[in-house]
């Protein structure tokens, strides 16, 4: 595994935790904590951890980044924000994942300083090489299909996913629609890893799920 050294993640580190990131959602909590069902992923493999709870600002965002955040350092792997810099900032997280709608990454890099790790969504080639040179560390890029999860998000056609591998030179994850029988389609894709939300947080055993994720990356992907 890629370790955080003197409070920073090498870009080669970066690289290899896209491996299988795991991205939180609520929705699936039932009778289980946020805590739990993360702590139950990273048992079975999760190599990066976003927290994502589009409900939640403020101190309650914070109480479960700060939550999120030891429990990542414990299992050596990075822990992002989802959108809100500013939690980021004041739990000290390893970074932040922002869209085309939110904090432009240049502010997010500004704010956050060097060392943090700064993630952007992007769809085109001209938004990732606009990313790339705003000090992007990687991209978020999809949806590899439709997905219940973000209806709203679009489906790109493998052409695009290789055409913005092919224009960066920092590591790209696929996001959309990522599951144990889609994984094998990012072999055509090029990307450094997968984004997964419910094909890991909404399973009723999370670290067998997770576990089985990782085993098929291993098995298709050259990662
Ligand atoms: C790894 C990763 N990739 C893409 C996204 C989507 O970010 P964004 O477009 O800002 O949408 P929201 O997640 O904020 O709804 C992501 N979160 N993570
Ligand atoms: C948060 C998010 N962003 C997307 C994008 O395409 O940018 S798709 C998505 C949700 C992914 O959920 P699931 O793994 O359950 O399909
Ligand atoms: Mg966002």
């Amino acid at each position: 595994m890629p370790v955080r050294e003197r409070g920073k993640w090498s870009a080669e580190a970066i690289r290899c935790a896209l491996k299988l990131y795991a991205v939180t959602d609520n929705a699936w909590l039932g009778e289980r904590s946020l805590a739990q069902c993360v702590e139950a992923a990273l048992a079975g493999g999760a190599t990066f951890v976003q927290l994502r709870d589009k409900q939640a600002t403020g101190d309650a965002l914070r109480a479960e980044a700060e939550e999120l955040l030891a429990l990542c350092r414990a299992a050596g792997v990075p822990f992002v924000v989802n959108d809100d810099v500013e939690c980021a900032l004041a739990v000290g997280a390893d970074g932040v994942h922002v869209g085309q709608d939110d904090m432009a990454c240049e502010r997010a890099r500004a704010l956050l300083g060097p060392d943090a790790i700064v993630g952007v969504s992007t769809q085109t080639v001209e938004q990732a090489r606009a990313a790339e040179a705003a000090g992007a560390d990687y991209l978020g890029v999809g949806g590899v299909t439709g997905t219940a999860t973000k209806p709203e998000a679009g489906v790109l056609a493998a052409e695009e996913f290789r055409a913005i591998v092919a224009a960066v030179d920092i590591p790209v994850v696929a996001i959309g629609g990522v599951n144990a029988a889609t994984v094998p389609c990012l072999s055509e894709l090029d990307v450094d890893g997968a984004a997964v939300v419910s094909a890991i947080f909404a399973a009723d055993d999370i670290e067998a799920a997770t576990r089985e994720l990782s085993r098929i990356i291993d098995e298709t992907l050259s990662i």
